[in-house]
């Protein structure tokens, strides 16, 4: 039997941690006969590093991260936890996939109240890292973006890489923007999520949150490990 281990960051929000978990459920509910167990890279225990060591005597083991972009956490907390065991393989992080941006564009859909109007611009706003590959993950996300909205996108950060969010929505206003709209591209409410609403966006998407696509991502990202 394989084991799927959901790794999250953690979070000290109680509706970001209920989020997380009825996304785990629903990934549970497509994988009958797949063990589907939670663990976190920071915040909340289990961390990554117990689990697998739980897990990985029974069973064969696949991490996949429900995280979006390339990162420390990925390449640096999962990748050392995996790369020791044989039998233990880490997958992709979510954030590249088509059917995240389908999500993110609902998301901005419900914030808009379903009317783009002209002069809206779109800062996909996105956690940030030290590791410079989640550059690259962000700007393929935008790409993915791109395709299904009608307004222009930049890209801000909440900590580690410039633009932050704050700047990018002001640089994007200088520029005449007549509506900003920043695009949550964190998993759950928290923090983060808390960052992009005070970024100064006239409007703030939700968090990707509880949604089957991503679910369906997951699986995915399982299935390509
Ligand atoms: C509140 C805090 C925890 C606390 O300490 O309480 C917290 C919370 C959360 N982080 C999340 C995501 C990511 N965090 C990172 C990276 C880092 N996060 C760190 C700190 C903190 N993160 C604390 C705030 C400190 C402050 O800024 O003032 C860093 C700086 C230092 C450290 O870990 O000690 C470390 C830098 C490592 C490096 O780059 O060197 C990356 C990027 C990456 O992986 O590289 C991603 C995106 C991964 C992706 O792509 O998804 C999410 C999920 C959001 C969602 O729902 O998607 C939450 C939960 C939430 O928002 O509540
Ligand atoms: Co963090």
């Amino acid at each position: 039997m394989t084991t799927l281990i959901a790794c999250s960051h953690g979070t000290d929000s109680p509706e970001g941690r209920r989020t997380v978990e009825d996304l785990v459920d629903l990934v549970r509910q497509r994988m009958p006969g797949t063990r589907v167990v939670q663990a976190f890279v920071d915040v909340q225990e289990p961390t990554v590093v117990d689990v697998i060591e739980r897990e990985r005597r029974l069973d064969d083991v696949v991490v996949a991260p429900l995280l979006l972009s390339v990162g420390f956490h990925t390449a640096v907390d999962i990748a050392d936890a995996v790369r020791p065991h044989e039998n233990v393989r880490q997958g992709e992080p979510l954030g590249t996939h088509p059917l995240i941006a389908e999500v993110l564009a609902a998301r901005l859909r419900t914030a808009i109240a379903g009317t783009w109007l002209p002069g809206d611009h779109v800062v996909l706003a996105a956690a940030g890292s030290s590791n410079p590959a989640a550059v690259a993950d962000v700007a393929a996300a935008a790409e993915h973006l791109a395709r299904l909205i009608p307004a222009p996108i930049t890209i801000g950060y909440a900590s580690a890489i410039e633009p932050r969010i704050g700047a990018a929505v002001a640089s994007a206003r200088r520029d005449g923007a007549a509506r900003v709209i920043a695009a949550s591209h964190v998993l759950a409410p928290g923090y983060f999520a808390g960052l992009v609403r005070k970024s100064g966006a006239d409007l703030v998407s939700a968090p990707l949150g509880v949604d089957v696509r991503i679910a369906e991502v997951v699986v995915d990202r399982f299935g390509a490990a």
